[in-house]
């Protein structure tokens, strides 16, 4: 043990060697050096690695990989040219086999750690070999300034720095064949990359999605403006390309966020139509589809499984997109309920039930934390089954109470977030104690990549048997004084959950001033403490930002301190 524990072994620039012992979330390699925990970029479990130290805090730092000195047997030379420098495939050095791994042992340890679920996790289910090359249906290429003048790519790691993409093995056939088609097009006809800095220039994206099942292909261009210049040649062109639907996307605001609120449609119907199984959906640019088509239809197939309809269920599916669960479910439930906030979305779900012969769905606008408490509460609606596929932040709390107060016999959580997921597992069987977890099973959506999708079913816990006590209460012999049990009930009673919102609101009110999330986030990591809900923080940790001040650190700390996180 270091003499003086606040001082690091290592400093900045020094090269040191060590053994890589694990993966990290990001899929960096976690070596220990002493007992400082050292994140390499490119580093496998098993592996003896001499790095460059790039960036150190007190308790863990971040290195540069010099030298493999003992390779993994999982070590693979990725398909990619671009592996390690786009910042797209993490897992690409890595065997399929070890990715599978990797990703079942992330679920399990997220479900533990965060959830404090014991759970048995089986394998991943895997794409074939076959399958994997090209397997993504949608493309978002950022368009910028590059050395060779307008250019699209990928942004390198944590950066918006633009790496060109040529040749990337995970986008479809149909983006590498138009991409350079319509680069050329904006550059014969000097259209201006979109200028992050200086919020100048017209393209900010090109988006492109194939049907998998139909071939048909759709392109929208995300544009800092209200037009797309010369748009009628681009409608010629990309009709002699075979395109089916072409748009463009207006986003006029300094954000990070791809697609604006308005979209308007150049040339076609506005979607693209594809399948899943015996299922054709309608798919407009700005819709949400699981990008990997052959996989889609596994982890449909299961969550279908894990509902256990029979033909006379309720079901809700909150997060629904443009309604392929709902369709799925309602093939065999009594009738379906599908909740899904993007407009354009539920106007696809609507069209998909029609084009589908299905009448027994039904589709909302709305926040699912809404729109489902709401017709709990006024319209006393209630469901057999709930099925939940949310973005990464997983479930709004309110949600996740509301399906509680309903009790439907089964909830399916879908997650592409083990995380989030393992959260809001322990608030519904844990801290709220109505569900327990009856089986998981992750699907490799997203070969190459950190990324995995799980499927999990929970079921309502019920009592598993009755038994009638009778008690008085009151004072005197063989009674139960009722003060008694309100100073058990405050001992019971369940710590508030304290959330950054919280955090940042008690700050602001103490010292007058905001404190961003990953601010907080990175306090909460230099003192070791759990970073599980702060999903968005590392994210948020990859937007240049100002350098965090001792005056906020101390405040964060106060605040911590305050809610008896430390
Ligand atoms: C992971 S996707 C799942 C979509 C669909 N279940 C599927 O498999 O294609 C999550 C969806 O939730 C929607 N969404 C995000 N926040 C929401 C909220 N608070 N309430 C309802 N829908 C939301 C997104 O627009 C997106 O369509």
């Amino acid at each position: 043990m270091r003499q003086d524990a606040l001082q690091p072994p290592v400093q900045k620039n020094q090269t040191i060697e060590i053994e890589i012992a694990d993966l990290g979330n990001q899929g960096e390699g976690i070596g220990r050096y002493e007992d400082f925990t050292v994140f390499v970029e490119g580093a496998l479990p098993g592996e003896r690695v001499r790095v460059l130290m790039v960036k150190v805090k007190r308790r863990y730092g971040y290195a540069k990989l010099l030298k493999i000195l003992q390779p993994s047997r999982e070590r693979v030379a990725p398909l990619c040219q671009l592996a390690g420098r786009c910042g797209g495939c993490q897992l690409s050095h890595l065997s399929y086999g070890g990715q599978l791994r990797y990703k079942q042992n992330r679920i399990a340890q997220a479900l533990e750690r965060i959830g404090g679920l014991s759970v048995v996790v089986p394998p991943v289910l895997g794409m074939a070999e076959a399958d994997r090359a090209y397997y993504r249906n949608k493309a978002q290429f950022p368009v910028r300034d590059g050395e060779n003048g307008l250019t699209a790519g990928f942004f390198a790691p944590r950066s918006h720095r633009l790496i060109p993409v040529e040749g990337c093995q995970i986008q479809s056939r149909a983006s590498h064949r138009l991409m350079p088609v319509i680069l050329n097009f904006f550059r014969k006809k000097g259209i201006a990359a979109y200028d992050e800095g200086r919020h100048t220039g017209l393209v900010r994206h090109v988006l492109i999605r194939e049907g998998y099942a139909t071939g048909q292909v759709l392109v929208c261009v995300v544009i800092n403006g209200t037009s797309l210049p010369h748009g009628r040649e681009f409608v010629d062109l990309l009709r002699g390309e075979g395109v089916q639907s072409i748009s463009v996307n207006r986003n006029r605001e300094r954000t990070n966020v791809i697609l604006g609120p308005e979209t308007v449609t150049l040339w076609g119907n506005g979607y693209i139509e594809d399948r899943i199984g015996d299922l054709r959906f309608q798919i407009s640019p700005v819709s949400f589809f699981q990008v990997n088509p052959i996989q889609t239809k596994v982890l449909y197939e299961i969550a279908l499984e894990m509902a256990g309809l029979t033909g006379r269920e309720i079901v809700w599916d909150a997060y629904c997109g443009i309604g392929s669960i709902s369709l799925f479910l309602a093939q065999r439930a009594k009738r379906v309920y599908g909740v899904e906030i993007v407009p354009e979305a539920i106007a696809d779900a609507r069209r998909n039930a029609a084009l589908n012969g299905m009448d027994n769905v039904e589709f909302y606008v709305g926040k699912a934390e809404d729109v489902i408490p709401e017709w709990h509460a006024k319209q006393g609606v209630r469901a057999d089954v709930i099925v939940v596929d949310p973005p990464r932040a997983g479930c709004d709390r309110a949600l996740l109470e509301a399906m509680v107060d309903m009790a439907p016999e089964r909830i399916v959580y879908v997650s592409c977030d083990p995380g989030t997921l393992a959260r809001d597992l322990g608030i519904l069987c844990q801290e709220l104690g109505a569900y327990r977890v009856e089986r998981v099973q992750g699907v490799d959506m997203f070969p190459e990549t950190v990324h995995v999708e799980t499927v999990v079913m929970l079921s309502h816990k019920k009592p598993d048997s009755v038994i009638n006590v009778k008690v008085e209460f009151g004072e005197g012999e063989g009674k139960v004084p009722l003060d008694n049990i309100a100073k058990r009930a405050a001992v019971y009673k369940p710590k508030e959950r304290v959330t950054y919102k919280m955090i940042k609101e008690y700050i602001e009110a103490k010292y007058g001033f905001k404190v961003h999330t990953a601010y907080i986030a990175e306090v909460k990591r230099d003192l070791g403490l759990p970073m599980y809900d702060a999903p968005n923080a590392v994210e948020e940790l990859k937007q240049s930002r100002k350098h965090l001040t001792a005056e906020k650190v101390e405040a964060i700390k106060d605040a911590l301190k305050h809610f008896e996180i430390i």
